[in-house]
């Protein structure tokens, strides 16, 4: 569905990505990990298509990416940024209607608003519809942007969704909420890639990871596979422990005491 072969991308003599290769399938949730600058966001908008100019291939259901209109791909994918700036007082119902606009020419049908509706309720944003989005905390804003993407692919067959740090600013519970809907999704066959710091959200919903650092892949396989003592400490500089979730089975990280003077390189 999603295959990335052999991407590097520089601005101005610096190599921010250097022969990234990895590939998606349906029905997968892949998580992005790596330190700051490690070029997870650049990585996402070459596959958004955010950013243009690289070597190497991108493919969406075996089509080089470039090969889309913008129409087509926002047909069936969808990017929840880093950063959303809305400055206009829309209300709530309102932004999350724009996630339709590929779907409708001028008016928005029944079905848009229906939907619309239910990708509200499905973030537990509903009683929020008539609300101001400016004026809504930062994580009511998170999960409304999250519905209005969601809204986007609602009723594809087989869609894709990109997330960047999507559980910024979330509380514990609404951070665990917005992985078990994207999960949900994978589970309709649909593909998920999501950038995560924490490698605990990634070890407990990702069916893949990919471990960027420096602009390279340093690892890649299942939680199990990668999350490990060595590469953690070699990707984030910090020497943690595992434990095995309880319920789960999968591996948590908990670090060990960081000592700033000793920890220097
Ligand atoms: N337009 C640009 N011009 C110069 N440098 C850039 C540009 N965009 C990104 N970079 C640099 O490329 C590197 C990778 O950036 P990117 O945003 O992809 O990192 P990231 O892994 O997403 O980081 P974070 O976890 O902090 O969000 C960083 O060092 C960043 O400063």
């Amino acid at each position: 569905m999603l295959d990335v072969r052999n991407i590097s991308y520089q601005i101005r003599n610096r190599k921010l990505l250097d022969g990234v290769s990895f590939q998606a399938k349906p029905g997968e949730l892949l998580a992005i990990v790596g330190a700051n600058g490690a070029g997870k966001s650049t990585l996402l908008k070459l596959c958004t298509r955010e950013l243009i100019k690289f070597t190497g291939e991108i493919q969406l259901f075996d089509r080089a990416i470039p090969s889309y209109s913008d129409k087509e791909l926002s047909q069936f994918r969808a990017v929840l940024p880093q950063q959303n700036s809305v400055v206009f007082p829309f209300l709530v119902s309102e932004l999350v209607l724009m996630g339709r606009y590929p779907h409708f020419e001028f008016h928005p049908s029944e079905q848009d608003f229906a939907i619309a509706e239910l990708a509200l309720k499905k973030v537990g944003m509903w009683d929020f519809a008539s609300r101001i989005f400016t004026t809504l905390s930062g994580g009511e804003q998170q999960r409304v942007q999250l519905a209005r993407v969601l809204a986007q692919i609602w009723d594809v067959e087989q869609g894709i969704l990109f997330l960047d740090e999507p559980t910024t600013g979330l509380d514990l519970l609404h951070q665990h909420q917005m992985l078990e809907i994207a999960h949900e999704f994978t589970k309709k066959g649909f593909c998920v890639v999501v950038i995560l710091h924490d490698l605990n959200l990634a070890a407990q919903y990702a069916d893949q990871i990919v471990m960027l650092r420096a602009g390279r892949v340093e690892a890649i396989g299942t939680p199990r596979e990668i999350i490990t003592e060595e590469t953690i400490h070699r990707v984030f500089n910090l020497k943690v422990w595992l434990i095995e979730h309880p319920e789960m089975g999968c591996p948590m990280v908990v670090p060990q005491h960081y000592q700033f003077s000793s920890n220097q390189q």
